[in-house]
This record gives C-alpha cells, sequence and structure tokens, in this order.
C-alpha cells in the first residue's frame, strides 16, 4: 500500500501523468516517492535555516499526506525540493535561475550519460556554462518507460538524481568539485530541472596519459585533495559508488567532481565486521564494524583504492623524475594495499609537491653545466616549429618545466639535437619556468626582456 491506491484517475490526467495501467502506475509512484524520500536527508542541518513541514505518519505512509489527490501531492513534494534548493548554500547568490536559461540562445553538446545530458551555454553576462537535465534518450529514462510506459512520470523519477546533485552541489562546495552556478526547477505542465554548473572539459585519459608529469601529478594531487574533504565532509563521509573518470572534468587543469548523483553519504550500517567488506575485481578490504553499527572508514578507502586503480596506476609514477621516484613508489604501494588512509596520503602528496617545487629533488645538480653556455641577452627565437620530445607542453616543439637555468642546461645536455634554451615568463601551476629547447637559433629577434642560452661552438644568426 503506497497511500495512493483508489485515486481517480483524473489525478493522473492532469498534464502530469500519463494514463497507464494501476499497478504499473502504483510501483511508479512509489519509486516516485522513495526517491522523494531519499533526497530529504540532504536538506536537513541547520545550514538550510528551516525545516520541513512533513508529517511523517505511520510507516510514512503517503508522506502523511494521504488525505490529498496525487496531483496535489506531487506539488507538496515539489515545494519542498523548491523551498529546498532555494535556501540551500549559494542559493541567494547563484547567477544563473529560470530567467537567465529561458533568455539562452544557442547550445552546444557536451556530453550525455546514463541520466544526464549537459550542453553549453552562455550566460548573459558572458560567462559559459554546462546545462545539466534529464538525457530523455538516457538509459535511465528509456528503462523506466519501458518498465512503467509514462514518459511524464518517468521524467519525473529521473529527474530526482538530477535534484540530488544539485543539493549536494550546495552542500559539498570545494576547489575540487564543479561549482553550481544556479538552478531552475520548473513543475508546471511536467517537472523539468537544469543544473548550471562551472564548465569544464571531459577528462580524457588517453590525453592526459601524452602530457608532462607534473601535469598528472596534479590531476593526482586535486583527486587526494578531494577525498580528504569527502571523508569529513559537512555530509559526513562521503563515497563516490560510481568511480570512473567520465564522473570528473578538467577545469584550467585542475580535477573536478562532476557527476555527484551517485555519491552517498554516511558510512554503511553493520551487525558484524563481516558486512564491512570491500569487493573489487582483484582484492577485498575490510573494516571493523564499530559499537554503534558501522563500517567506520569504508568510504575512505573505497574512494582511495578507486583513486589507485582508476587514476595513480595510470598518471602517477610514469617519467617522474628519478629521485621523486621512490616516494611514488611508496604511495602506489600504501593506496594500492590501503595501508595509508587519505590523510596520510595527502601528506605524502604535499611532500612531493615541496620537494618539487624547490627544486630539492635535483640532487648533485652541478653549476658548472652551465659554464658551456653562453647568455645572449636582449633577443628571443621566433614562435616556430622544432625538434620535439616527448611529453613537451607543445605538440610541434620541445617546451619543458624546469626549476632554473642549470636544470634547463642538463636537459639540453641530454638532448642530442639540441644547441640552446630560452626561459620564459610563463609559469606552470607549481611555479616553474617553462624552458624552450632549441636546435639552431637562425631565428632570432631583438627583444630587451628576454635572453637565449647558447651552446657554445653553436652558431646563430639575428634576423635583425
Ligand atoms: N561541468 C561540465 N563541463 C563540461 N562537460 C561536462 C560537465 N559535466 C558533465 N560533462 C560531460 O557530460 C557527460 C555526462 O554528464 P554526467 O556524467 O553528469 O551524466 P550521467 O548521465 O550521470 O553520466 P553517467 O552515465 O556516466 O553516470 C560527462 O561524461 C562529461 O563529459
Amino acid at each position: 500500500d503506497n497511500g495512493y491506491v483508489g485515486l481517480g484517475e483524473r489525478d493522473f490526467n492532469n498534464g502530469k501523468f500519463n494514463s497507464v495501467g494501476g499497478s504499473q502506475r502504483n510501483a511508479l509512484l512509489s519509486e516516485i516517492k522513495e526517491r522523494h524520500r531519499g533526497l530529504l536527508q540532504y536538506y536537513t542541518g541547520s545550514a538550510w535555516g528551516f525545516s520541513l513541514k512533513y508529517r511523517k505518519g505511520p510507516a510514512d505512509r503517503g508522506l502523511g499526506l494521504e488525505d490529498d489527490t496525487f496531483s496535489r501531492t506531487l506539488e507538496k513534494i515539489d515545494e519542498v525540493h523548491v523551498k529546498a534548493l532555494n535556501t540551500g548554500a549559494g542559493s541567494a547568490a547563484a547567477a544563473a535561475g529560470c530567467e537567465e536559461l529561458r533568455s539562452m540562445r544557442h547550445f552546444e553538446f557536451l556530453g550525455s550519460g546514463y541520466t544526464k545530458l549537459v550542453l553549453k551555454g552562455v550566460l548573459s553576462n558572458g560567462t559559459a556554462v554546462a546545462l545539466k537535465s534529464v538525457n530523455p534518450q538516457g538509459v535511465d529514462m528509456k528503462r523506466c518507460a519501458e518498465g512503467f510506459g509514462d514518459v511524464e512520470g518517468c521524467f519525473r523519477l529521473v529527474s530526482y538524481k538530477l535534484i540530488k546533485e544539485i543539493a549536494l552541489l550546495q552542500r559539498l562546495q570545494h576547489p575540487n568539485v564543479v561549482k553550481l552556478q544556479g538552478h531552475c526547477y520548473t513543475s508546471d505542465p511536467g517537472l523539468r530541472v537544469t543544473a548550471v554548473l562551472e564548465l569544464g572539459s571531459p577528462l580524457e585519459m588517453i590525453q592526459l596519459l601524452q602530457t608532462p608529469w607534473e601535469e598528472r601529478f596534479r590531476v593526482c594531487m586535486s583527486l587526494v585533495k578531494l577525498l580528504h574533504y569527502l571523508a569529513s565532509s559537512p555530509l559526513g563521509s562521503v563515497c563516490l559508488l560510481d568511480f570512473q573518470p567520465r564522473q570528473f572534468v578538467v577545469v584550467d587543469g585542475e580535477l573536478k567532481l562532476s557527476d555527484i548523483d551517485d555519491a552517498v553519504a554516511g558510512e554503511l550500517s553493520c551487525r558484524e565486521d563481516r558486512d564491512c567488506t570491500l569487493q573489487f575485481p582483484t582484492r577485498n578490504f575490510s573494516s571493523p564494524c564499530s559499537a554503534d553499527g558501522q563500517c567506520r572508514g569504508l568510504n575512505e578507502k573505497r574512494n582511495l583504492y578507486n583513486a589507485f586503480r582508476y587514476f595513480f596506476t595510470y598518471l602517477l609514477p610514469h617519467r617522474a623524475p628519478p629521485t621523486l621516484q621512490p616516494l611514488l613508489d611508496g604511495i602506489m604501494n600504501s593506496t594500492g594495499d590501503l595501508s595509508s588512509g587519505i590523510n596520510r596520503t595527502l601528506e605524502a602528496f604535499q611532500e612531493i609537491l615541496h620537494l618539487y617545487k624547490s627544486g630539492q629533488y635535483l640532487q648533485n645538480m652541478s653549476s658548472s653545466l652551465l659554464k658551456d653556455y653562453v647568455l645572449l641577452k636582449g633577443f628571443r627565437t621566433k614562435e616556430s616549429n622544432d625538434y620535439k620530445c616527448w611529453p613537451s607542453y607543445k605538440q610541434q616543439s620541445c617546451l619543458l618545466s624546469v626549476h632554473d637555468m642549470k636544470e634547463a642546461a642538463g636537459i639540453c645536455n641530454s638532448h642530442s639535437q639540441c644547441q640552446g634554451f630560452t626561459v620564459d615568463q610563463q609559469k606552470t601551476w607549481t611555479g616553474r619556468s617553462l624552458a624552450s629547447f632549441r636546435s639552431g637559433f637562425s631565428d632570432l629577434i631583438p627583444d630587451v626582456n628576454s635572453a637565449i642560452y647558447v651552446k657554445k661552438g653553436a652558431g646563430f644568426r639575428a634576423t635583425a
């Protein structure tokens, strides 16, 4: 009994629900109520500044609204979500709501998945954003429509995943979670929800594998910072059930979580230790069941092991500076067997970052290296193709990050084609300089702000 059995047919034909068979309809209603109830946990807490007006009856039958017609119930459900989302953190300052979206033109397809369709749009202030809505062609919609035969009802059901995403994004604010810029929730004639998000680019693992180690380290470190936050977030410990690279986007080189509807907050309940087992294809892990019946630390473990198997394994150790390799091996081991938690893992990343930024990883770098070079002040090279090296910041030339000129000289000495280098004003995210390594200098241009290190004996000619 879902509290709605026996409602008149008119209640389902008001433009919100199609007429479908009774048992299918009731099953869909049960699912809708279930999803709706599941969302309430994300709205409670002092941050919301209001209390939910729901009367929870015995076993929460009909959400205490049994006397109302179904359409009225949906209205009340909508009222709760609209109110909760509109008073959620950051909503007052949100840049985009329904009005803003209605005036938007020219959308571009960005991506789609089982549940959502993502389009690029531009706000009136010129900011490009990602707009998420229910994917009418997605597997979620198709399965639901096949099962229940009610497209409008299914739209509502699937929308709750997006509403959950909005509610979670309001509460989980972190530099490595995409920023919610606003949302639109309309329920007349049918429920339509749009989330307005910070725009990123899809995480392309193949592309990332070809980027310099420093950038791959950055992605892994972004992930570690995110997991550190999720381990003790305002919603308690949060577990990302679906942990695939496609759940993340990249914004200015930083990894950000974008698909959060499959996250769960709070530790798993348990009766005994056996209930707290994590099963992965090649390994199992377990946590003790605490006296208050929770698998303490299990969410953190699951997230961290997934970070190891989907990210660190591919991105972290390859082509790292040799002196940092032992520390990186340490991270690979301690996350691969979960002997360290997220706190210790973050510390290990911070230590590596410090050694890298400060140049301390460059042990025994001889200062005599620069003696092989002549400093030519007041010149720069033309932006042109030159010999390639891997992994370079540019595809058609050899552009690498360096701590200082000595490191650049050492790199140049190790490349047979290299005849010298210039160091850019541009910095990488760690504050290191970008050095352009050259095989010749037939294209020099006067530039008071630049200097070139030319290998002694290398021929060069200025064009002006
Ligand atoms: N903020 C964003 N900026 C740019 N592209 C995005 C953004 N968010 C999502 N996308 C793209 O849209 C795709 C679908 O989004 P999302 O993962 O939220 O949908 P989904 O239906 O939950 O997907 P899945 O079936 O993988 O769980 C993503 O894989 C990503 O490529």
